[in-house]
């Protein structure tokens, strides 16, 4: 069985995961201790490039108690720089990238400690992220973002799970939640969502949003 997938995002009230220059601090303090009684309560987390060179993150567990969970990065063509965070010694991070990868930077990073794992293809193929965490022994993954990576994982229906924390903002133009070629219409999606639970944050400002994700056809899955 492959690991369970959680996502889990702060929104504007139109939509948006982070402004047009990028700017993303969105959520409350107890929507930060959210996410952070998150990462510890999974195995791994997941971001694309652009967060991780924008946010410069750790996605390490200071909020709440618990252990850090294992940092991974999707990077095709490991545009990331070497000295980010992410690859500190707080926590192990795996990077899933491409042929594309420059040989020097796959090199500095492994000097670093971090594994770097080169796949197939032009892109990388998040199933195929998901599976090889899910014979690591990962059982539940974190998808942090940003929206690009969190189209390539929902249209796949690897999605279990969505957290999404309405915030009191608008921002008109920036990051969408979810962010690519896009569906014709609600019908053309391949999942279904069921809401789970939608309750008011204690900041009285903010609503968090649970959804159950529903493949509407398991035969679709990691083939589309
Ligand atoms: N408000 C919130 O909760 C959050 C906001 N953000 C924001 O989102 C923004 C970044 O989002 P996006 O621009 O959509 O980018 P992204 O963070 O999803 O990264 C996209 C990039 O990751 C790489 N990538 C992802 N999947 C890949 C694949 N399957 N194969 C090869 N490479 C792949 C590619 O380089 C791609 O261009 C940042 O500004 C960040 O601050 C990010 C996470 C949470
Ligand atoms: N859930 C959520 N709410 C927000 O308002 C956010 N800005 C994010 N961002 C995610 O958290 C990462 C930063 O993590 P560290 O504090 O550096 O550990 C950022 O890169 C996004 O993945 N998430």
């Amino acid at each position: 069985m492959r690991p369970r997938v959680y996502m889990m995002a702060a929104v504007t009230v139109d939509g948006r995961i982070a402004s047009k220059t990028g700017y993303s601090k969105l959520s409350c303090p107890y929507d930060l201790r959210r996410l952070h009684a998150m990462r510890a309560m999974v195995d791994a987390v997941v971001v694309g490039a652009n967060t991780a060179i924008t946010d410069n993150p750790r996605l390490t567990v200071r909020y709440a108690e618990g252990r850090n969970p294992i940092r991974v990065l999707i990077d095709g063509a490991l545009r990331a720089p070497t000295d980010l965070r992410l690859f500190d010694k707080s926590a192990p991070t795996i990077v899933f990238t491409t042929s594309k990868a420059p040989s020097e930077k796959i090199k500095e990073l492994q000097e670093k400690g971090v594994e770097v794992i080169v796949t197939e293809g032009t892109t990388v193929d998040p199933a195929e992220v998901v599976a090889h965490l899910g014979k690591r022994g990962v059982e539940k993954v974190l998808l942090e973002g940003g929206g690009k990576t969190n189209w390539e994982f929902l249209r796949r229906c690897l999605v279990d799970e969505l957290i999404i924390t309405v915030t009191p903002y608008v921002l008109g133009r920036g990051v969408s939640l979810v962010d690519g070629e896009g569906f014709a219409d609600t019908e053309e999606a391949p999942f279904e969502l069921r809401l789970l639970e939608a309750k008011l944050c204690q900041c009285g400002r903010e609503i968090v949003l649970h959804y159950e994700v529903k493949c509407k056809n398991q035969l679709t899955q990691n083939i589309i």
